[in-house]
């Protein structure tokens, strides 16, 4: 056989913030492989919206309302509403960022920052981590960011968050290898979601973006997630501790 395997076929896949944005395209282009899915973010009536769309596909949604940073309480619905299914994949994709210079950074926005882009994600990855290595078999993917490898204007809680995202894949993937357990990141660049909307509506913002970018275009939904099949899909088998920059070359770009 030389094409591997990229559907989810009655698998079981989590992905948190999944109703807008990276984490929506996710969690639908898991449905359009055959995953039933399980959603957690804050809002019900977007949770709901996404359910819907991920039925249409086929397949089952389950939605846990709920802020990320309560992963104690997600914790506990997941393990209602899995009724005892194993987790398949699991992707920690929930995030936001405050963007502000370094000496303007207040305490209470670093907690923000911190226990939603990575307190959050270790401790739900060590809940999912506990599950997967029952059964020998699991997919985490981290949703890091560029800003993880190099340094943004955008804030440097964030970056340091995400670039945390990063050391945190390699260090499960070292762990939980011998449980076949994939830890894996993506990095994206721009992409056109609700964190982003009012930056890429600002036309020299976007040129200074292009600039820095090979491909010369900000990237499309569609072209993240198919990363994101691969690495949760037994075509992503053999690849563990990396993180795919799904950047437009922006990470490569010197001078
Ligand atoms: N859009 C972009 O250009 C880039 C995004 N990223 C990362 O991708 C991930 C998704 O971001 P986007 O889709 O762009 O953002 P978005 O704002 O469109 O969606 C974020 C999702 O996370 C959820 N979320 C945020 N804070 C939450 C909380 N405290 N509790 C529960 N859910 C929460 C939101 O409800 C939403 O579903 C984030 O981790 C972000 O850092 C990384 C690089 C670039
Ligand atoms: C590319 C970054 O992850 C992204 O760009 C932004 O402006 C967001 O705040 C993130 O930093």
């Amino acid at each position: 056989m030389y094409l591997p395997d990229f559907r989810l076929d009655e698998q079981l896949a989590v992905v948190t913030g999944g109703t807008k944005g990276i984490g929506r395209a996710i969690a639908l282009s898991f449905a359009q492989s055959g995953a039933d899915v399980i959603l957690i973010a804050r809002n019900q009536k977007h949770l709901e919206t996404v359910s819907k769309e991920i039925e249409s596909l086929g397949r089952r949604a389950y939605v846990i309302a709920e802020d990320i940073s309560n992963y104690k309480v997600i914790k506990e619905k997941v393990e209602t509403v899995r009724d005892g299914r194993t987790i398949d994949v699991w992707v920690n994709n929930a995030g936001m960022n405050i963007r502000s210079e370094a000496e303007d950074v207040t305490e209470d926005e670093w907690e923000q920052i911190i226990n939603t882009n990575m307190k959050s994600a270790f401790f739900l990855s060590q809940y999912a981590g506990s599950i997967m290595k029952k059964k020998k078999r699991g997919k985490i993917i981290n949703i890091s960011s560029v800003g993880g490898h190099m340094a943004l204007r955008t804030g440097v809680v964030y970056a340091m968050t995400k670039s945390a995202m990063i050391q945190m894949t390699k260090n499960l993937a070292l762990e939980w290898g011998k449980y076949q357990i994939n830890v894996n990141a993506i990095g994206p660049w721009y992409f056109p979601t609700s964190l982003t909307e009012e930056l890429l509506q600002d036309d020299d913002y976007v040129q200074a973006i292009l600039e820095r970018t090979p491909l010369k275009r900000i990237g499309k939904l569609e072209e993240l997630s198919g990363a994101a099949v691969f690495l949760a899909s037994d075509a992503g088998n053999y690849m563990t501790g990396q993180t795919l920059f799904v950047d437009g070359g922006m990470t490569i770009y010197g001078f």
